[in-house]
């Protein structure tokens, strides 16, 4: 998260960190007791090993009463994604078992209705993504609040230029912006999670290319077939 600030600690219970060896590599949510949302593209540098899945976290590092290391049963990327575009960047992750729900630890509601939110409402994203152009990783959650931007300005010329489907929504990204290690994680507005970070361009910070997010609605079906089979 680029120009944000850190995170009151643990007031976003659904959020995940997905980790290989013991590293942060991409953001994520809890939908489900057992399930947990994120980006397929995570998936890229995996070479055969599969991601654990910390919950209850605030500290990456540090010890917390309610923090949990998940093992994964099953990791679904949606069958339309694919590394040479952003097209249907959406991941399921199974649960080993069913996460033990407290406080610090809780389902985050996802939008259903396809609609899109109106330009200019202000959303939040959260992460353990880099906070400086630079790269540092932080270890607390940080988070930044960002204003929807309409489609037509996202697929302007000079902005993504025609790519954004309406399956996708943008936020912009004049120095408060989602970087490397917050794809996955949600883009909250009113509570309710209306999509998923995606690394898109992987440029970070700069105004000329928004922030874009899958957006969730138009996969409800998908994700309610994949968690009831
Ligand atoms: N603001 C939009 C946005 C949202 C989420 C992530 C990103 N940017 C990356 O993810 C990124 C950036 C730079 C080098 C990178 N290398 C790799 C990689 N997988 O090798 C990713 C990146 C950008």
């Amino acid at each position: 998260i680029l120009g944000g600030y850190e995170a009151k600690p643990h007031l976003r219970p659904y959020m995940a960190s997905l980790q290989l060896d013991g590293q942060h590599v991409c953001g994520g949510f809890l939908i489900a007791e057992q399930w947990v949302l994120s980006a397929a593209h995570c998936t890229e540098e995996m070479d055969g090993r599969v991601f654990q899945v910390l919950l209850g976290a605030h500290s990456l590092r540090e010890p917390e009463p309610h923090k949990r290391l998940y093992r994964v049963r099953a990791q679904i990327p949606h069958p339309g994604s694919n590394i040479h575009n952003n097209k249907d960047d959406l991941l399921l992750l199974q649960l080993e078992e069913k996460a033990e729900l407290n406080a610090h630890v809780r389902v985050l509601p996802w939008q259903r209705e396809d609609r899109d939110v109106a330009a200019d409402t202000v959303c939040e994203v959260a992460g353990w993504g880099t906070i400086s152009h630079s790269g540092r990783r932080p270890d607390k959650l940080y988070q930044v609040e960002r204003p929807v931007i309409s489609r037509d300005v996202c697929n302007h010329r000079t902005r993504h230029d025609g790519t954004i489907t309406e399956k996708m929504m943008c936020t912009d990204s004049r120095k408060k912006d989602t970087c490397k290690g917050d794809s996955g994680g949600p883009l909250v507005c009113s509570g309710v999670a209306e999509g998923v970070v995606t690394a898109g361009s992987r440029v970070c910070g700069n105004y000329k290319k928004p922030a874009i997010y899958t957006r969730i609605a138009p996969y409800a079906a998908w994700i309610d077939g994949v968690m009831a089979s």
